[in-house]
C-alpha cells in the first residue's frame, strides 16, 4: 500500500490528512453495454481519501483515522455493492457501482462524517483503485461532493 503514488491536490489548509485501506467487494453493472462488468464479479478496492482542514479537534485530530476507515470499509468490506440500494439503487445511471459512483459515494459519505464534527473540515479526494491497471480520482467541486 505504501508504494501507492497519488495525484496531489491543491489546496491552502494547514493540515491535510490521508488515509489508506482495502476493502473486498463484488458488484456488477446493471446493462449489457458494459460488457463483461454486466457480471457478477468482484475486487479488492484500494482506497485513499485525503481530508483538509485549519482546526483540529478536541483531540488534536482532523479527523480520526481509524473513524474514516470504519466509516468505508466497515460498511462496504465483503459486502456487494449493488445490495446497498440506499446508496446503488439498480435503476439509476448515475448510481450505479462504477468506479467512478464509488468514488463519489464515498467522498458524500466522509463529508456527511466531516460535518457532523464541526471543525470545518473537507474531503478534498478520494483515490479509488479498482484493479492492477484502473482508477478513479474524485476531488469535490470546492472542497464539497
Ligand atoms: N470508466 C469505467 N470503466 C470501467 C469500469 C468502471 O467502473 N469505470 N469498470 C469495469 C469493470 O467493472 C472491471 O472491474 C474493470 O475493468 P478493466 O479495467 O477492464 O479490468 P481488467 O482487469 O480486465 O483490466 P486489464 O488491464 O485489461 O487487465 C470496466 N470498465
Ligand atoms: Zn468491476
Amino acid at each position: 500500500m505504501i508504494q501507492q503514488i497519488y495525484s496531489s491536490v491543491p489546496h491552502h489548509y494547514r493540515y491535510e490528512l490521508n488515509k489508506d485501506f482495502q476493502f473486498a467487494a463484488a458488484h456488477f453493472i446493471p446493462d449489457e453495454a458494459a460488457g463483461h462488468c454486466a457480471r457478477l464479479h468482484g475486487h479488492t478496492y484500494f482506497c485513499n481519501i485525503t481530508i483538509g482542514g485549519d482546526e483540529l479537534d478536541r483531540t488534536g485530530f482532523l479527523a480520526n483515522f481509524s473513524e474514516i476507515k470504519k466509516l468505508i470499509h466497515g460498511r462496504f468490506d465483503h459486502s456487494s455493492l449493488n445490495e446497498h440500494l440506499e446508496l446503488f439503487p439498480g435503476d439509476v445511471p448515475e448510481r450505479y457501482p462504477t468506479t467512478e459512483n464509488v468514488a463519489r459515494t464515498i467522498a458524500e459519505l466522509v463529508q456527511a462524517y466531516l460535518d457532523g464534527k464541526g471543525n470545518g473540515a473537507v474531503c478534498l479526494q478520494v483515490f479509488l483503485r479498482e484493479t492492477p491497471t484502473s482508477y478513479v480520482v474524485y476531488r469535490p467541486k470546492a472542497g464539497r461532493p
